[in-house]
């Protein structure tokens, strides 16, 4: 029935393939609600439309299919296609926590944070200032072990070699200067964990957790580096102002965070974060802020990354 669709879609009858799908998805058919929220999502087949997306994932859900519903959960934590529900989010989680022992593994984690009901951090964070140009601050112990360990067997299954932004044309592609892999948590994989760390990232950084990239999470291995290079890009008028790096291990050599032109290198123990300025007061690149990631000689380095902007990174709606 899926072939079917895709199929009516190649012919250039898309209608028919929503259809299609959705009959089979009342006739309950739950992977032909995940299916159809997918192509929503995608906007490759037809039209993106979140909304629509969630309402998909939910009756996929519902339907008794498992991908659907933490797709859902996480659309509701955030807040995409729909209002967010923060609530509602973690009860669906503690109501799937009893099979799924990643929603239990995600629950343990939210219920040791001190959240307020919203899910953002109710304590403070206080940043010791490295240097003032390029502006640099770090967080210590900003992540727990466990938090950290979560991201890193989050990400294990999901690397792929890491890309850059080709500055012509504005499309990702790898490239000699970032031999590392990564895994990037887009919103199908920002579940209430993820979300969380992100809001607290928000609230260290003093900006809107909608203001973030996707967070990303890397891997180098022996010899493999991220060569200096900035984060700000070229000529955008949503820029990519602020990073906040966090240190998800501490049991590799090589591989600090280095300004050369500051003099300044960080070395982060597990869960410590850095936290620098990307742009000047008007949003143009800072010439002080180039930065590297120096070759890890041995062992591994993960590392989480989030790239955050002046305003709204991706419309939720
Ligand atoms: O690996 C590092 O220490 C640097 C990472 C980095 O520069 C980035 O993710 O933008
Ligand atoms: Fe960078």
């Amino acid at each position: 029935m899926i072939d079917e669709a895709y199929a009516l879609a190649e012919r250039g009858s898309a209608d028919e393939a929503v259809r299609l799908l959705e009959r089979s998805g009342q006739d309950g058919e739950a992977a032909a609600w995940l299916e159809l929220g997918a192509w929503f999502l995608s906007g490759q087949i037809i039209r993106r439309d979140l909304s629509r997306a969630r309402e998909c994932f939910r009756l996929a859900g519902d339907g008794g299919d498992a991908q659907g519903a933490t797709l859902y959960r996480n659309f509701l934590g955030i807040g995409v296609g729909g209002d967010r529900d923060w609530p509602g989010a973690v009860a669906l989680l503690r109501r799937a926590a009893g099979t799924d022992r990643d929603a239990a593994a995600q629950l343990a984690l939210l219920e040791a944070m001190a959240l307020d009901p919203e899910g953002d951090p109710s304590t403070t964070f206080a940043p010791r200032e490295l240097s003032a140009a390029p502006h640099v601050a770090s967080f210590e112990g900003f992540l727990t072990a466990a938090e950290c360990d979560y991201l890193v067997n989050l990400a294990l299954p999901i690397m792929q070699p890491s890309v850059v932004v080709d500055p012509r044309s504005g499309a990702m592609r790898p490239d000699p200067v970032r031999t590392s892999h990564a895994a990037m948590l887009a919103w199908a994989d920002e579940n209430p964990l993820v979300h969380a760390l992100n809001r607290r990232i928000a609230a260290a950084s003093g900006t809107a957790v909608t203001a973030g990239e996707p967070l990303q999470l890397l891997r180098y291995t022996p010899g493999q580096e991220y060569r200096p290079h900035f984060d700000a890009l070229p000529n955008v008028t949503n820029q990519r102002v602020l990073t906040m790096l966090v240190y998800l291990n501490e049991d590799y050599e090589g591989g600090a965070t280095s300004f050369p032109k500051s003099g300044l290198s960080y070395r982060g123990k597990t869960g410590d974060a850095l936290l620098f300025r990307n742009a000047l007061g008007d949003g143009r690149p800072d010439p002080a802020s180039l930065h590297a990631g120096a070759p890890v000689t041995r062992g591994t380095k993960y590392l989480a990354s989030r790239w955050i902007h002046q305003r709204e990174f991706m419309p939720m709606r």
